[in-house]
């Protein structure tokens, strides 16, 4: 299947700073795609490029088979901004209206897409008077005019309660299935993690991982916690039979490496009725994303 986004090997500077090093990543056509990375990372500047508004200094960009910025690419690419920010004295729907005839859109489908984004029972009121999560969805409906094959969210959900939050990401879904390619910054690890199908990470201007969280736990291979809880008095038997084990409370704490897990569990049962619980703690998303998204000097 053709990509709607190929880039390889994408470098920009900037004076003294490099905000990308040889970036390369693909999006398929549906495929919902998160970029993270921390404050700096080069998402904003991966982001405008792609939208054509900033030139790369080497690498090939490919946007639904035209160069970023040319006019068929733009056709087929929305953006939200992080703060899209819209005239307050008119409605939502005088601004969506607006921004279709921009696009050469009939107008005629504002409302519906209004109604699409939950925003359709104040469509005839004043953004002025919108709340935050209102205005970020004023922002999508103006994203989705035109049924773009490429949607490019600047951390879209900042700001969002839980519900509006599901909402948003159920909508995102639609448009997937319908054959969008989506790729959305945020610093939201749980959500991404449940809402998209990969996760690029990008630190200090290079793209560190790539892949599914299952991909990037197997990469990472971060070291599991098992906590232990002795039935009374066998503390020290357990203790004995797992060297490097330390008392936490009630409970005696291991970290071991994936390669020893199995051997340690092994242990542990062997220990039969010594032991009255156990629990396997795998490393955390946080976990994996810290150990990927280290910033120089860290
Ligand atoms: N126009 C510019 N002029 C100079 N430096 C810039 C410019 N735009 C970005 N940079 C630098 O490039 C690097 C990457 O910035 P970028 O905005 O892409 O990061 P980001 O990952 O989007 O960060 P955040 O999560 O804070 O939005 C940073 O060091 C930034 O200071």
């Amino acid at each position: 299947m053709t990509s709607t986004l190929t880039i390889s090997q994408l470098t920009k500077t900037f004076g003294g700073t490099r905000a990308l090093s040889d970036v390369s990543l693909g999006l398929a056509p549906g495929e919902r795609v998160a970029l993270l990375g921390h404050n700096g990372a080069g998402k904003s500047t991966l982001m405008k490029i792609i939208l054509g508004l900033i030139a790369p200094d080497s690498g090939q960009v490919s946007v639904c088979g035209a160069a970023p910025g040319h006019a068929s690419a733009r056709a087929k690419v929305a953006y939200l901004p992080e703060n899209a920010t819209f005239h307050s004295a008119l409605t939502g729907l005088e601004q969506i209206t607006y921004y279709m005839r921009l696009r050469g859109e009939d107008t005629s489908g504002a409302m519906e897409l209004l109604d699409r984004v939950g925003l359709g029972f104040a469509a005839r009121r004043r953004i002025g008077t919108y709340s935050k999560g209102m205005r970020q969805r004023v922002g999508l409906a103006q994203a989705l005019i035109g049924r773009p094959s490429l949607l490019v969210l600047d951390e879209p959900t900042s700001g969002l309660d839980p519900v509006s939050r599901r909402d948003f990401y159920e909508l995102l879904d639609g448009l997937a299935a319908d054959g969008a390619s989506i790729l959305l910054s945020s610093h939201a690890l749980t959500e991404v993690e449940a809402r998209t199908d990969r996760l690029l990470i990008l630190s200090g201007g290079k793209m560190v991982a790539q892949g599914t969280l299952s991909d990037l736990r197997r990469e990472a291979a971060l070291p599991v916690a098992l906590h232990v809880t002795a039935h009374n008095g066998h503390d020290s038997d357990i203790l004995a039979a797992l060297p490097g084990a330390i008392r936490v409370h009630d409970a005696l704490h291991l970290n071991c490496s994936q390669e020893d897990k199995l051997a340690t569990l092994g242990r542990i049962t062997a220990l039969g009725g010594k032991v009255a619980d156990l629990e396997v703690i795998p490393p955390s998303l946080e976990d994996i994303y810290s150990h990927f998204s280290r910033r120089d000097g860290q």
